[in-house]
Formats: C-alpha cells, sequence, structure tokens
C-alpha cells in the first residue's frame, strides 16, 4: 500500500497577513505524514510592483511577465516569501528546505508558447522529479516550493503556484497516494463571493460547469478549478479547496471536488 503524502498550497492573502501566516504554519507544523508547501505570493508582487512604479498585468488569473517582471516575481516568491515561510517553519519544528523548480531539477518547464496572449517568462510545467523528492521526504525535509520554475537552459520561469501545486501532486502520486489541499483567505468555493457561509461543499464537472455559466466563478478561482480537476484527471486521490484551519480536521465546512 502507498504512503499518504498531502500537498499543501497557501494563498497570497495569507501569506500577506502575519498573524494568518502564523496560524498557518503552527498547523502545517503539526500536520502527520509526509507533507509539501507550496506557496504562492502574487499579491505580494503586486504591491511591491506599484511601490517600484512597475506595471504588471494579470489575464485570466495569469500575470505577463517581461524580463524585469521576472527579476521581481525571482527576488519576491524565491527570496523573500520563500525564505521567511522556511525560517517560521523551522521555528516551529518542521524541517523545511526551500525549492524552486530549478533546484535539483525537481520541476522542469517550457516558456509558454505564444497563441493569442503572451505571458512573458510564464513556466508550463512538463515534469517533475518524484525520485529526488522521494529521497527529500524519506530523510526527514519538508519541501517548500515558490511559484519558480526553469527550462533546463538556463531560463527560470514565472509559474502559477496552484499548477506547481498539483503537478507536484500528479507527478507524486506514482509513489504516493497524494491528498492536494488549496488553503485561501475564503472558507471554500463559495456561491456568493461576500457570505463565507454559502461554501459548496461538493463540486463534480457537472456542477463545475454550472457554476460557471452563472459566473459564480471568476479571476484567480478559474485557473484553481482548472488544476483542481486536472489533478484529480491524473491519479491524484483527493482535492480539497478550504480555509487554512481545513488541515485542522474540525466541523468547519470546505469545498472537495470529485470526478
Ligand atoms: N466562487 C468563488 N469562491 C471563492 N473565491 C472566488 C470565487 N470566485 C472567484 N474567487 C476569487 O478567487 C480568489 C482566489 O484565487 P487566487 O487569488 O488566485 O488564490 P490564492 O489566494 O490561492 O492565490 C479569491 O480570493 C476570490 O477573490
Ligand atoms: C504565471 C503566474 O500567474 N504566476 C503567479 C505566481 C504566484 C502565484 O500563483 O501566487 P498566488 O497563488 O498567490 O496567486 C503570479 O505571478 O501571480
Amino acid at each position: 500500500m502507498k504512503s499518504s503524502l498531502s500537498i499543501i498550497k497557501i494563498g497570497g492573502n495569507v501569506i500577506g497577513n502575519e498573524s494568518e501566516l502564523a496560524k498557518f504554519l503552527s498547523l502545517f507544523s503539526e500536520l502527520d505524514g509526509l507533507k509539501i508547501l507550496v506557496h504562492g505570493g502574487g499579491n505580494l508582487a503586486t504591491q511591491i510592483f506599484k511601490r517600484m512604479g512597475v506595471a504588471s498585468q494579470m489575464i485570466g488569473g495569469r500575470r505577463v511577465t517581461d524580463k524585469a517582471g521576472l527579476e521581481v516575481i525571482t527576488m519576491v516568491y524565491a527570496g523573500l516569501a520563500n525564505k521567511n515561510i522556511v525560517a517560521k517553519l523551522q521555528a516551529n519544528g518542521c524541517n523545511a528546505i526551500g525549492m524552486s523548480g530549478a533546484d535539483g531539477n525537481a520541476i522542469q518547464a517550457h516558456k509558454r508558447p505564444v497563441k493569442d496572449i503572451d505571458y512573458g517568462f510564464a513556466g508550463d510545467v512538463d515534469g517533475v522529479d518524484a525520485n529526488l523528492l522521494s529521497r527529500l521526504l524519506g530523510s526527514g525535509l519538508t519541501p517548500v516550493f515558490c511559484a519558480m520554475t526553469h527550462d533546463g537552459k538556463g531560463q527560470l520561469l514565472n509559474t502559477n503556484a496552484d499548477t506547481i501545486a498539483s503537478e507536484l501532486a500528479i507527478g507524486l502520486s506514482g509513489m504516493y497516494e497524494t491528498t492536494l489541499y488549496y488553503c485561501f483567505e475564503k472558507n471554500g468555493v463559495l456561491r456568493n463571493i461576500w457570505d463565507e457561509r454559502s461554501v459548496i461543499e461538493h463540486i463534480d464537472p457537472e456542477i463545475y460547469q454550472e457554476l460557471l455559466n452563472q459566473g459564480t466563478i471568476a479571476d484567480g478561482m478559474l485557473p484553481k478549478m482548472t488544476n483542481c480537476f486536472h489533478a484529480l484527471k491524473n491519479g491524484v486521490a483527493k482535492v480539497c479547496i478550504g480555509n487554512t484551519i481545513m488541515l485542522a480536521q474540525n466541523e468547519n465546512p470546505y469545498t472537495t471536488l470529485t470526478l
């Protein structure tokens, strides 16, 4: 029987809130079993772009990244956000190791081809090195991934953190029974975005289509849901979306997705 592995993705609004981040990292550290953390930081990057007076464009929940933008992104995601989270996990007794896709060649990707839109230095994932990650996990380390990959030719690529989480979960599902958790600032996928009590507890492809038709799902939730179903179709055992408190396994409702 395969052992269990939790892949947990933490959203940008949690990273940007010191007390929420502390609460999440404490829950994450206490979680039993093998685990990998993936963090975004899109909001933090947007704030820093603004402070620097540099424009930054999002299309369909994905960032258009030019050369100057990639430099900022690298400093914010692989530097500031990643090292801060790793240091805080160490303080919680969790032996975390900060990773990008380039480190250990853990995630191979290619620059997204230009079709209707040129996303610039945005990466599409080709594969993950499950053996490397298994060795790290086996030696008691907890990998913490930022939203960056590389193309193997020296080019770093900005890669949606939700995509990194789902590709890691898929890549490791041959070796482990993988559960993918998307933790963000809301209680789950909401029927009414202004009402935290309106959590949709179960979504399958049919309900998903209805929600899309009704316009209930928008912005960053669009790529998140695409990633969820992509993961389920490719060997991931379970996918959940909810608040950080979801990890405490209490009575609070959250969203579970199924095929
Ligand atoms: N139906 C919905 N339920 C919950 N959030 C939604 C919904 N539709 C759109 N959203 C938006 O999607 C955002 C989450 O996407 P994103 O910001 O990319 O996630 P993350 O915080 O994980 O980085 C929420 O902050 C919310 O504004
Ligand atoms: C290509 C692309 O869209 N990259 C994302 C990576 C960060 C991210 O996904 O952060 P959140 O999870 O906090 O949204 C971006 O730069 O915003």
